[in-house]
């Protein structure tokens, strides 16, 4: 950053999250991140430097690592004036959804993230001309746990993402329950891939948005009121999927375009992009693979079918690494809380060791040597509970990351490489495929999660379960009811 040239006339609100805010500039494929506080919890500027410098380190030296070089853009963190920070934030405040403003942008430390814009982002392959569409997913968890200190036999066979929408319905953070389960996008399976992308284009949610040329065209500003209308989707996307003919309009056309955005997203998630080393991590895929409470499942069990399992994620794709990264949470939540205390317990009685056990980082290498470590053989150790708490908010990062697609039309005599190129049937499409919002899990949210994990499970199986109980049973009553009526005759 070129401090004397910062002007906030250049730089436009992007999108923020729970945490942080992003801005992105007007010409430049670049965005700065700012954290962002409850208003009256004040960081000191060092205490900010930190925790940026530990969100890079960890990009680099862990997820990196975990995920391949070609996905992962770390950033650096850059120090901006204070003026500019301040007017940025009073020229975006107009901008932010209602329901992300009970936290403050950080104007006091001068700090922040800069990235490359993944929305725009520019490789060899992307001609700077060139439209670009970027597709962003957040994914959630892809696994059901297979550890065996699970107690309620409901999370072996309902994934948490399905059982928490109910909670998140009754609580009014969404309308709708969608239909959308990660089991199905991480299967593997072309026809449960579309499933899930089709779901996650009726029910957006937090799962999903869509950008043309940087400017968020569907899904989510606001978490409340997401947009939509798949006629003007098809609209946007038309010249990228149908350049060339005339395809009528009408829901003829909104279909087959929007059939190929689901075609073409999975080809991209199944494709390997990244040429690095393969990761360290080998746990292995365990526990079912299908989610009971997956519309796509239920339909198939009603057909009296069972759902076309795991085609095998190919093990370069993103999904399949960060599934593997998601897998690190060996022990579920129920098994991870009693090691968290007794880690709590040993800094009780000697606080000063929370550096040496690298809670607040620095994210080095010996960090991440560490967490290769899978057994789960407890011997009663500090050093174990750190080892599998530590895997735990590593595992959970994993969990709450999106992945960012990129589309743009490349040249019909384009000699680049090939694998880099979308065979679509009707256009030809460079992509690149990133992983955004890699911030290390806190340590002090452990305990919120373990309540957290209770609550969804109860909730769900006091009222949804209780309700799908009670229609098999006047199913079960109707039926009976029918063989009575059969007797009686
Ligand atoms: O717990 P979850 O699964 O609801 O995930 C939270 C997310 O909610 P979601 O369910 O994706 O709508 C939540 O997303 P929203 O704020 O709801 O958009 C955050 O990502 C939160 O992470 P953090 O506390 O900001 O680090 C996420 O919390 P973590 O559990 O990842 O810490
Ligand atoms: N490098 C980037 N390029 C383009 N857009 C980005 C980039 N980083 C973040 N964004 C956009 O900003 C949004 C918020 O960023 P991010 O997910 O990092 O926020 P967060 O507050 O950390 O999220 P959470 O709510 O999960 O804690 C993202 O959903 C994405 O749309």
């Amino acid at each position: 950053m070129e401090e004397g040239k910062m002007d906030e006339n250049e730089w436009r609100y992007h999108g923020e999250g729970n945490k942080s805010l992003v801005v992105a500039h007007a010409q430049r494929c670049v965005v700065l991140r700012f954290l962002k506080f409850p208003p009256n919890r004040k960081k000191t500027s060092e205490e900010i430097l930190q925790h940026l410098q530990n969100i890079v380190d960890f990009g680099k030296n862990v997820m990196k690592e975990f995920l391949g070089e070609n996905y992962v853009h770390c950033g650096e963190v850059v120090q901006l004036p204070l003026e500019f920070v301040k007017q940025l934030c009073l020229k975006i405040q107009c901008e932010r959804p209602e329901s992300r403003c009970d936290k403050d942008l950080d104007t006091l430390s001068g700090y922040a993230m800069c990235l490359p814009n993944l929305t725009r982002l520019q490789t060899y392959r992307f001609a700077e001309h060139r439209p670009i569409l970027c597709v962003e997913i957040k994914p959630k968890c892809g696994f059901i746990p297979f550890s065996s200190n699970v107690t309620h036999e409901m999370k072996h066979k309902v994934c948490r993402y399905c059982m928490h929408q109910h909670l998140k319905v009754a609580t009014g953070k969404w309308k709708k329950i969608s239909k959308y389960c990660p089991l199905d996008l991480y299967s593997g399976n072309k026809q449960r891939m579309h499933f899930a992308l089709k779901s996650l284009l009726q029910e957006a949610q937090n799962n999903l948005r869509i950008f043309k040329n940087g400017e968020l065209i569907y899904g989510c500003g606001d978490a409340r009121s997401p947009v939509a209308d798949w006629r003007e989707l098809a609209h946007h996307l038309k010249p990228f999927f149908f350049p060339s003919n005339g395809l009528a309009s009408g829901p003829h056309c909104t279909r087959a375009v929007i059939r190929e955005l689901v075609h073409v997203i999975t080809w991209v998630l199944l494709s390997s992009s990244d040429k690095g080393r393969t990761s360290a991590l080998r746990p292995g895929l365990q526990g079912p693979r299908v989610c009971e409470a997956s519309p796509f499942s239920r339909s198939f069990r009603h057909q009296g079918k069972n759902t076309p399992e795991h085609s095998g994620l190919p093990k370069g794709c993103l999904l399949y690494k960060t599934l593997q990264v998601q897998m690190l949470d060996l022990l579920d939540i129920e098994g991870l809380y009693p090691l968290y205390n007794r880690v709590e317990q040993y800094l009780e009685d000697f606080p000063e060791a929370r550096k040496t056990l690298q809670i607040d980082g620095p994210y080095d290498e010996a960090f991440y040597q560490k967490l290769l470590d899978v057994s789960t053989e407890d011997d009663g150790t500090v050093a174990f509970a750190l080892t599998k708490v530590q895997q735990y908010r590593v595992a959970m990062t994993a969990k709450d990351c999106s992945i960012m697609i990129a589309l743009s039309p490349c040249l019909q005599d384009a000699s680049s490489d090939q694998r880099a190129i979308v065979p679509s049937s009707r256009s030809r499409l460079a992509f690149s495929v990133s992983v955004l919002d890699l911030d290390l899990k806190p340590y002090e949210s452990i305990p919120h999660q373990y309540k957290l994990d209770g609550k969804i499970v109860s909730y769900y199986s006091k009222t949804v379960h209780a309700k799908d109980d009670a229609m098999m049973s006047t199913r079960f009553k109707e039926s009976e009811d029918c063989t009575l009526v059969l007797h009686k005759v």
